[in-house]
Formats: C-alpha cells, structure tokens, sequence
C-alpha cells in the first residue's frame, strides 16, 4: 500500500429544499486527511492507530480509533474483510474544517473518509459504487454521502436495507450519533454491505450559481433533526415537494438560471415545517429574502438536516449574508458565514508512493498508469467546449492531426504578419489543485498568450493547450479545457487543438502542469506595436486595472500564505465571504477585445502587459531607448489583495512593484490628444482607465513611480 495518502473529501448539503434524502450538492470545503503507515513491531496505540486533529471542534472530537467516527468506520469496512486492527503502526492525521452538526455533512465526509482509509491501509481495491454501499449501511439517506463521494449536484436513490443488514452492532451507525452508536467488537465478521444499494445521477449545475452558507453557532444532530419528523405525509403535501423537485433539478442547471422558477421550486413541505422548532426563526427567515428583495438570490432553504441556511445567488452574496447574519442575531444566534462553490471531482486519493506490482500480473500500457480509455474519454468531454471556439477560418473540430487556419477565411487577404506567443500558468496551478477547483487555471493560461500578443496589435486567431499529469483525471482535465475554451472565447481564439500526457512518475498524483501557445496575425501595412519611433516625452501612460494577482508572482504569495499560517480554504483577510485559495484563483483579465478596438482607430502607440517582473521590468519593454516611463502611485487603487500581501510578507516597495502588477494589468502609451478617446472606448468596453503618468527623457532608471509611500 501507499506509505503516505491524502484523502479529501468534500462537505455536502443535502435536500435543497424539496429534495429530502435525495438530492446533495458537493461543496468545496474540504475534510482531509492524511495517512501514513509505519512499520513497527508494535504500537501503544489502540486498534494500532494514533489520530491527531486539527480544525474546527478539535476539542470535541474523540481521539481513540473505536469512538472516532472516521476510524470507526475504516474498521468496520476492515473486519468485513477480516482485517481485526490497522497495520501497526497507522497515524491518521485529520485537518477538518468542516463544522460538525451543522448540515454540512460533516458525518458524511467522516464515513466517506474512513471508508477510503479501509481501501488504502487494507488493499481492498474497492470500486466508488462498492465504497457507496459501505457508506450506506452507516448513513442511510444517500444525498451527503452519494455528493461527498462522487461530487457535484447528485441525484439519489436506495435500495430498502433487511433489518438483519443493518441491527448488527459492529456498524457505526450515524443516524443515531452520537450516542449510543455501534462500532462494538463482537468478535463476529460483521455483515458485509448487499451490493448495489445507492444509486445516484448527476445532474448539470449552471457555473453561474454559489452557495451562501450561514452557519449558526449551535449544533443539531441529524438523529434529533429527523426524530421530529411525522412517519407520514398528506398525499397532498408529497406532490407539493415532488413538483418542485421534478422542477428543481433541472432549473439549476440552465444558464442564466430562472430566479423566478428557482425560488418556488426550492419550496418544501416535508421536514423544513417540523424543523422549525429546533431553529429559532427558521420560517421568518427563509421568509424574509426573495429574488425582488434581494436581487442576485436563486433560492433558499435548509442546508441538510440544519441549522445551516443555504442560499443559492449569483452575485450581492455579502449583502444577502449580511441580511440573514442580521436575522439570526435578531434571535440571539451567532452565525458565521462562508461563500461555496460546487465541488465537481468529488473525494480524491493521492498517494505519495505506489506499491510494488504483484508478480504475475501482465503488463499493460494500463498497468504503467497510462489510459488510452481515460484519453478517449476526454477527448470526447471536450469536444462541446473546443466547438463553442468556432470562428471564421478555424472550425473547431478536433481529433485531427494538426489544427488548421484559413487566413483568407480568417479575413485576411494579404498574407498578414504571423505572431506567436507561448507561455505557461506557472505556480497558480497548485492553488487550483488545493481548491480541487480546475475551471479557471485554463483562462490564465490564454490569457497569458492572448494578452503578449494584443500588445503587439495583433489579432490572436488559434489556440493550443498543453495538459500534462501523472494520472489522467478526465474530470479535472475536461473542467482545464472548459476554462481554455472560455478563455478561447473572451479572446476571439479558436482552439485547434491541444496535446493531453499522461506521465506516470513526473507529475505527483493530482497534479498537472499546463501550457500553451497562441498564434496571432496583424494585417500587412498595420503598423507592429510598440511603435517606439513615434513615441515621444509627454505621451500619456493610461492602466487598465486588473483583476488582482493575474498569473504571476505565485511563489512569493504561497509563502507570504504559509507564513500567515493560512490555509486556501481559510476566509480571506483581505475580502469577507471568499476564501483564500477561490479569491487567488480569480482567472487573469483578457484585454484582447477592449485593446483591438483602440488599436484599429490607431490611438495606441505601445502596451505592456504587466506580468512577472511588476511594472518596473515590463513597461520600459515597450520604450524606445531615449525614453523613461514615469508612474505616480497615487493614481490607481491598488487592489486590497496587493495591500494585504504587502502588509502581510513585508514587501520593499520596489520588490512589490518588481513583482506584482499592483492593480495594473496593462499600461499604454498614447499621445495626450488621444487619451480621452482612447479612455472612452476602453470604457465603453468594461475597462477601468486610470491616467497613470507620463513619458519622460531618459536618464539613468526606465521607470520610476512616484508617491510610492501611499501603498504603505
Ligand atoms: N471528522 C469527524 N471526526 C469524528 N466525528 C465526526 C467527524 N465529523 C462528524 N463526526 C460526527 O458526526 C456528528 C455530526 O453528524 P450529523 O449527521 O449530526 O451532522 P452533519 O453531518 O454535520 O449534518 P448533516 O448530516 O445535516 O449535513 C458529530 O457530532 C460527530 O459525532
Ligand atoms: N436528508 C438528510 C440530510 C442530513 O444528513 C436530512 O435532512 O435529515
């Protein structure tokens, strides 16, 4: 077996409202734990196995492998296989910060987790579907442990349970937690789950949609949140829900989404109702906010079996929050609240060493770790999104051999001047892999590509990507190439084409590394920006603002993160309700379409694409020798983001300006007379234009800026 593992299993709310123990929605929040299994003689430790927890109810939660419910769990799916104890010795460090009892599926993150252990610690080779009956027979409402395992916006079903599956005492129960639950050695081989008991769908969640989670500061046990529940229902009161849900499922998943539909389809009669008892205002408050009074809201309801609340939006999530914090305290209720986003992979399994291949197996370019299956099949979940690339001259069809380029097509005439670009993501990679987030790391690649080229004044046409990993998630890599497509879009790129490796053995397992190149054409007689001959002292410098840290400067911002002792998945410092790692991976802006615009009336004479190297190396790449640029910092907002960094890794303000793009993600070089202009067509296109200095001559330093000490 592996020496080290980490598992990482996502939090959950289940229901959504009308959907009672049937539909959970995987939420990036993420309980993880990580195994490592020594070889001793002997360990002091009972069942062979030490636990150490980090998070939240750290003090609550018991310590010993017979009442933990993680590992409770792995050693009820162990003696089914009849493996009595751990391995002497396991170590199970768990860092969870997933609230316990807050209808978040903390139990269900805990059964997944141990479930997951057993298969690793006991070479069980458990397929997802097996490891689903496990859960099953412990938590037996399918919604939080089908999304924790499988991810995304779930549909479920079970099959009914005999008693003398599940009266057995050696099965953790978690329905009657905390106490008295099972987990007791009998001796006994406990039963083994019947195969097949959960089934479930997934269904399509629109990307527009987050989920605003409002915390209270008390618990409610599922196994209490349920025993108020009627053991039956009006005919009339099922059909209320079950309309809903038939509307629901799919409402979620259109893009825009219907907050009109949305709102009455999250409707419920069938626990919220009884519920209410258990949370102080509960109906007032689902009551008090609705898609008129708070623009931005889908829906909203209980979060599992409560008392989280759980609004969908898709935007005014601080004011919606702030709204419902509002009216917990008017309760006398204490809330925290956390901005999430669906967790589409799932629970993950890296393994940090792999075990030796049992001799007589036959060796296929499988067994080496390479799928030509996986490929296959992403192949084909990609090609919706390489198609949405369309554009005159590029169809976007992929399979082929090489990508192709009608130039004439494309609108050019004349052979145009060809211009490429390649570049990479860099370090923001590994936050995209914390976050277990993929979809956006593919927009900073091309944006990276697009934006060097617009700066030369040309128009990017064809896009290619490269994908490597060591084992190819199709799900991860189809969520990178959504992200290249879009990006595609934003930039009028087609993406011709792309290269997937699978590299067993490079790449630690989970990981990827992606780059990718943009080939760009200017027409024959347009002049090729800079065009450093016609600039001259007294040219207006305008920035565009940018979208915060873009795609450089990672290594330093990881560090300043560790040594604040922060995790991605803390809150950010810096921006309420977003956390660290999803307010990082805010995608780079493209400037493309904006920057074409201005360049075509011939207003532009030089851009710089501000990327590693800060303002201070990229702007004089753009200047003729006898010219300097000169910046006044007292005339952009420097992004809270940049401020907090700042503070935070105690940044000169020269290496801040070297590194970082400080709230700038372009700078151009236009004569005065055409500044107004030239700010009123970036404008009308979505940019914010800020008049940052001036060319001036030349004599020792390429660039300075003033007033630096206002970023103090
Ligand atoms: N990481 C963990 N380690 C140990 N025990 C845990 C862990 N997570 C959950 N539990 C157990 O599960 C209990 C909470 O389960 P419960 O089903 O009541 O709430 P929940 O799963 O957080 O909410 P819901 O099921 O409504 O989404 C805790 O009190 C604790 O006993
Ligand atoms: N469907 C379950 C989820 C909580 O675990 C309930 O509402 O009781």
């Amino acid at each position: 077996m592996a020496a080290t593992t980490t598992i990482r299993v996502p939090c959950s709310s289940a229901n959504l409202g009308p959907g009672f123990d049937v539909i959970g929605l995987a939420l990036n929040l993420y309980l993880e734990v990580q195994l490592t299994v020594t070889k001793q003689e002997s360990s002091s430790h009972s069942l062979n196995c030490r636990i150490t927890y980090e998070g939240v109810n750290a003090d609550s939660v018991p310590l010993v492998a017979e009442d933990n419910l993680i590992t409770r769990t792995a050693v009820y799916v162990l003696r089914c296989h009849g493996i009595r104890a751990f391995p002497t010795e396991t170590h199970v460090h768990v860092k969870n910060p997933i609230p316990l009892g807050r209808g978040l599926g903390s139990s269900a993150a805990a059964i997944v987790a141990g479930v997951n252990i057993a298969n690793e610690v006991g070479n069980l080779q458990l397929s997802k579907a097996r490891m689903l009956d496990y859960c099953l027979m412990e938590e037996r409402h399918p919604d939080n442990v089908a999304a924790a395992l499988y991810g995304g916006f779930v549909g479920t079903y079970l099959n009914e349970l005999s008693p003398e599956d599940t009266e057995r005492l050696e099965i953790p129960l978690s329905e009657v937690l905390p106490e008295p639950a099972g987990g007791v050695d009998t001796g006994l081989r406990p039963p083994e789950p019947p195969k097949d008991i959960g089934h479930y769908t997934k269904y399509r969640w629109s990307p527009e949609i987050k989920c605003i989670c409002i915390i209270p500061q008390f618990e409610v046990s599922t196994a209490k949140a349920r025993a108020v529940l009627p053991e039956s229902y009006t005919r009339k009161d099922i059909i209320f829900n079950m309309q809903r849900l038939a509307v629901l499922t799919t409402a979620l998943g259109a893009s825009p989404p219907d907050p009109g539909q949305i709102y009455t389809a999250m409707q419920d009669k069938i626990h919220q109702p009884y519920r209410r008892g258990l949370i102080p205002g509960l109906t007032e408050i689902l009551q008090s906010v609705t898609p008129q009074s708070h623009p931005g809201l889908l829906g909203i309801c209980l979060s599992g079996a409560g008392p989280t609340i759980l609004a969908l939006a898709t935007a005014n999530f601080d004011s919606i929050a702030s709204h419902l914090v509002t009216e917990f305290k008017n309760e006398n209720i204490e809330c925290d609240w956390k901005l999430l986003e669906l967790a589409d992979e799932g629970t993950t399994v890296r393994r940090s060493a792999v075990s030796s291949l049992p001799v007589e197996e036959s060796l296929t370019y499988a067994s080496s770790g390479v799928s030509i299956d996986a490929g296959n099949d992403l192949v084909k979940a990609i090609k919706q999104f390489t198609a949405s690339t369309k554009r005159p001259g590029a169809d976007g069809k992929i399979g082929g051999f090489g990508g192709l380029l009608d130039l004439k097509a494309a609108g050019f005439d004349e052979p145009p001047i060809l211009v490429g670009a390649i570049d990479g993501i860099g370090t923001k990679v590994k936050i995209a892999f914390e976050m277990n987030k993929h979809d956006t790391v593919g927009i900073d690649l091309v944006a990276m590509n697009v934006n060097d080229l617009v700066v030369q004044g040309a128009e990017p046409l064809i896009f290619l990507d490269y994908y490597a990993c060591s084992k190819l998630s199709v799900q991860s890599a189809a969520k990178f190439v959504e992200g290249v497509a879009n990006g595609c879009r934003l930039s009028g790129a087609a993406l011709v084409g792309g290269e997937t490796a699978e590299m067993p053995g490079i790449y630690k397992d989970g990981e990827y590394d992606a780059g990718g190149c943009a080939v760009g054409a200017i027409k024959r007689g347009v002049t090729i920006l800079p065009d450093t001959a016609a600039m001259a002292e007294g040219d207006v410098l305008l920035g565009l603002s940018s979208n915060g840290v873009h795609s450089n400067g990672f290594s330093l911002v990881r560090k300043i993160i560790e040594k604040k002792g922060l995790s991605f998945h803390d809150t950010a410092p810096w921006s309420t309700g977003e956390t660290v790692g999803a307010s990082l991976l805010t995608p780079t802006r493209i400037y493309v379409k904006p920057l074409l615009a201005a360049t075509r009336k011939g207003l532009i004479k030089g851009m710089s694409h501000i990327t590693g190297g800060g303002l201070l190396e990229n702007i004089p790449r753009m200047l003729p020798d006898h010219l300097a640029a000169e910046l006044d910092a007292k005339t952009w907002p420097v992004p809270e983001v940049f401020q907090w960094l700042k503070r935070a890794g105690q940044l000169e303000d020269s290496e801040f300006a070297r590194t970082f793009n400080t709230g700038l993600g372009m700078v151009l070089v236009v004569k005065e007379e055409d500044a107004r202009t030239a700010t009123e067509i970036l404008q009308e296109h979505g940019e914010q234009v800020h008049r940052v200095g001036t060319l001036v001559s030349k004599k020792t330093e390429e660039c300075t800026v003033r007033n630096m000490d206002v970023w103090k």
